[in-house]
């Protein structure tokens, strides 16, 4: 589990988180929710080291993470993988060569090996044998599911991912969330995902924290969402149409 103990972060003035308190459990899809500028992304960076808090610690499976320093950190960050926005692939690296980027960083396995495991993760995602592609060849899509496949080369019990259907159409978006869910039940992984889709909240949203103006606005089950009288949070749950129509049958 991960626990933040009251994390705040400024930027100048700008005080963007303003004391956050949160677990993000084990085989779970955790959600960070928020409009735009509420601090999603900040709180991401400040749990994986990103960002150092201001103020607060985060504890992963009661490790202090923001007291260790670089070298102590090591541990802890290779149990983490990662997908972010851009899915920032490395485009002059084949799919396999980005696969296992990782690998390479941070262990001594033979180099065999690690194409075994890159072909085990490029099958998990749906894309056996394109390990010889460029970034610049594949489709946005694709691009994320190698992403997702990178971020699971360490088997990490941490995932973290930051708008995984950002540029994507509706039923790729889909597909993406499934295979986020698929792996964080398979390897029971404290999944973090960052999104204002709200597709993903109804879809994978086991537990979901929803942030306004740097605070921890509501916290809840996708179950519950549409069933509160969070002003805050209805506006953002039912701010498309779509939503407002769906309302009546939630
Ligand atoms: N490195 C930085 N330096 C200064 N200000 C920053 C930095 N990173 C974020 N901010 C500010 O923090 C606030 C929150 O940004 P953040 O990216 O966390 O929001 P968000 O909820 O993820 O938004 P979005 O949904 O638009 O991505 C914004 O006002 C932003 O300008």
């Amino acid at each position: 589990m991960i626990e933040t103990i009251n994390i705040h972060k400024t930027f100048g003035e700008n005080k963007v988180l303003q004391g956050i308190n949160a677990q993000l459990k084990p085989g779970m899809n955790n959600l960070i929710i928020g409009g735009s500028g509420s601090g999603k992304t900040t709180l991401l960076k400040c749990i994986v080291g990103l960002h150092e808090p201001t103020e607060g610690e985060v504890l992963y499976d009661g490790q202090n993470f923001t007291n260790m320093d670089f070298v102590e950190r090591v541990p802890i960050r290779k149990q983490i993988g990662m997908l972010f926005q851009s899915s920032a692939l490395f485009d002059s690296m084949t799919v396999e060569d980005n696969i296992i980027f990782p690998l390479n960083l941070f262990t001594k396995m033979p180099r065999s090996e690690k194409i075994d495991r890159a072909n085990f993760c490029l099958e998990r995602v749906n894309l056996a044998g394109k390990n010889k592609l460029y970034p610049s060849e594949l489709s946005g899509g694709m691009k994320k599911r190698v992403g997702i496949a990178r971020a699971i080369s360490m088997q990490p019990k941490y995932l973290f991912v930051d708008e995984p259907n950002s540029g994507l159409d509706p039923k790729t978006s889909i597909l993406i969330d499934e295979l986020i869910a698929e792996i964080t039940q398979e390897y029971q992984t404290t999944t973090v995902v960052v999104t204002h889709d709200m597709n993903s909240v109804m879809g994978i949203g086991d537990h979901i924290i929803f942030l306004n103006e740097g605070k921890k606005w509501w916290e809840g089950s996708n179950k519950e969402i549409a069933h509160t009288d969070n002003p805050e949070l209805n506006s953002f749950v039912f701010a498309s149409k779509f939503m407002q129509a769906a309302r009546e049958k939630l």
